[in-house]
């Protein structure tokens, strides 16, 4: 069986005297894909954030590939294979889709600008790390015909892939992802499922996302997470989470037909 990949441990925050997050706990396998589901403000955002480095947390622990990576910026992570994508669609919505890629691989090394135009040895490891993955991430993500087509022109569907393209090219083993589904319609969100697929069939890559499109998680979760107002209220498959009376009661009934 898979070993851990991501383990978080009593995952806790606090804004104020509010708490966001209270007590997450959770792990993720090696070549598992997770969904992290709640209703409008469950803490879905803000655990997000934690794990991927751009929000400190007020308590717990998050063990990525074995190491403690709680509080780190995300600048450590990515380089440890962890990396996320972002709602927005494009990052450069002028610059072509291989541009996208490069800068927006780049920017998430969180190389200053003096280090580049120095082209400092952490520069140019970056910079080899995106390069070397361009190609095999536009084919991947089906965008290799549109390499030099201008990002903002593209159908939103292929706007979007560019996200998840740039998190790619930065070589993760654990991708993070941000409502990937939001804005799609129905055809684009079935192809994006099995995009999801086939980046963790044949390309090993595990997957951890937060998303309201409920069709999309029941068909491609292998384990599905459940926050509602912080706390995780349950945990478990497609079919256990459909079945849970918690879940049916504090969201499923409540959300499922806006969202489905
Ligand atoms: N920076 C912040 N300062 C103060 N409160 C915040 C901050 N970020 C989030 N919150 C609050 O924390 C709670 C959880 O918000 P969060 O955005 O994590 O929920 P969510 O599950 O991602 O919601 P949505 O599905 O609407 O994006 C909410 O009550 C929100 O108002």
């Amino acid at each position: 069986m898979a070993g851990t990949l991501l383990k978080v441990e009593g995952l806790s925050k606090t804004f104020g005297g509010l708490a966001a997050v209270r007590d997450l706990s959770f792990e993720l396998r090696e070549g598992e894909i997770v969904g992290l589901i709640g209703p409008n403000g469950a803490g879905k955002s803000t655990a997000f954030n934690m794990i991927s480095g751009s929000l400190a947390p007020t308590a717990g622990k998050i063990v990525f590939a074995g190491e403690d990576i709680t509080g780190r910026k995300p600048s450590h992570v990515v380089r440890h294979g962890l990396a996320r994508t972002f709602q927005s669609a494009t990052v450069y919505p002028k610059s072509t889709v291989q541009e996208n890629i490069y800068r927006g691989a780049l920017c998430h090394f969180d190389i200053p600008v003096w280090a580049q135009i120095a082209r400092t040895s952490a520069y140019r490891d970056a910079l080899d790390r995106v390069r070397h993955d361009v190609d095999k991430v536009l084919e991947i993500t089906g965008l290799a015909a549109y390499r030099h087509e201008i990002a903002g022109e593209l159908a939103y569907g292929h706007q979007k892939r560019i996200g998840v393209a740039i998190g790619l090219a930065t070589n993760p083993r654990l991708l993070l992802l941000d409502e990937p589904a939001a804005g799609l319609n129905p055809e684009e969100c079935a192809e994006f499922g099995r995009l999801l697929k086939t980046l963790r069939d044949e390309h090993r890559i595990s997957l951890l996302f937060v998303e309201h499109h409920m069709a999309l998680v029941m068909g491609t979760c292998e384990k599905i997470i459940v926050l509602v107002q912080g706390q995780k209220i349950a945990q478990g498959t497609a079919e256990e989470i459909r079945n849970s009376p918690a879940v049916i009661e504090a969201y499923l009934g409540v959300d499922e037909d806006a969202h489905a």
